[in-house]
């Protein structure tokens, strides 16, 4: 499914928080969304997924523009795994798990033989199979993490959003978590602040400033000295490490530099 940012903005209690965001995300492409804190990364992702209205422009999927759409027709199409979502603490994580097909249940009818073939599957995807039966309020926060991100596999949707998913994960975990996003067929937008880790499994990053979009392109493109200079605030040299991957080291900010 192709998403698409129409000349978007929004705000709130009388401030322009994104302004003019025209993006578009094709179909099955993994994309990264990356930008300092407070650049209005999870405000765009809220706006995708339908969450806020926008106060100027438009939100499409399929070229349909997707005001006055119920949150159960959107739920059909898109997934969005907020950053530190909660859950109800009496929940089983394969009860959390479950969640993810509402979406596509008659209310009076309970899971289908499909509908658990599908939440098993998804507990597999994030290595959660042996947590199944655990309590939430017992569980790690990087294993609740994994079992937001399998519910919203379990929605089976045509395309995923996530804000800063990999927060809370170790580092073999991130790593299986981006390439499950880059391997499958759905679109996937993804907020991360690892500028290495979108760099090696997105095709294309989208850089936010200050609420607007100031490079959308290939990581090698999007990440040059320059940029990171000048919205990050940190100098950093880019190169490729032996495997040919982007490699970022960091200097440090220009003004600590200077008072050096
Ligand atoms: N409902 C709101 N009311 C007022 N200000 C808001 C609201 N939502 C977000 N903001 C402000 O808008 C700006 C962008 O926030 P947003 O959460 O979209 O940034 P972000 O890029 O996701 O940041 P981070 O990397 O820190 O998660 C911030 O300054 C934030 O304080």
């Amino acid at each position: 499914m192709k998403i698409a940012a129409e000349n978007l903005s929004w705000g709130a209690n009388g401030r322009t928080i994104i302004r003019g965001i025209t993006v578009e995300i094709g179909s099955g492409q993994t994309v990264g969304l990356i930008g300092p804190n407070g650049s209005g990364k999870s405000s765009l992702l809220r706006c995708l997924a339908g969450l806020r209205a926008p106060t100027a422009g438009a939100v499409c999927y399929n070229g349909e523009d997707i005001t006055g759409w119920h949150t159960r027709r959107i739920a059909q199409h898109l997934a969005f795994v907020e950053q530190a979502s909660e859950s109800d603490s009496d929940l089983r994580v394969v009860d959390v798990v479950s969640l993810g097909r509402t979406p596509f249940r008659d209310r009076w009818r309970g899971l289908s033989p499909a509908d658990h073939t599908i939440i098993d599957a998804a507990l597999d995807h994030l290595d959660l199979a042996s947590l199944r039966d655990r309590h939430w309020n017992t569980l790690s926060g990087g294993e609740r993490q994994r079992a937001h991100i399998a519910r919203a596999f379990a929605q089976r949707p045509w395309a995923i959003l996530l804000d800063e998913p990999t927060n809370h994960l170790d580092i073999r975990h991130q790593f299986e978590l981006m390439e499950l996003l880059a391997s499958t067929d759905q679109t996937v937008l993804v907020a991360l602040h690892d500028l290495a880790l979108a760099a090696r499994y997105c095709d294309r990053l989208v850089l936010l400033s200050k609420g607007e979009l100031v490079a959308d392109g290939p990581p090698a493109e999007v990440l040059t000295r320059d940029r990171l200079r000048e919205v990050y605030e940190i100098d950093a040299t880019i190169g490729r490490d032996d495997l040919g991957n982007l490699a970022i080291t960091y200097h440090g900010t220009p003004n600590l530099q200077e008072a050096r």
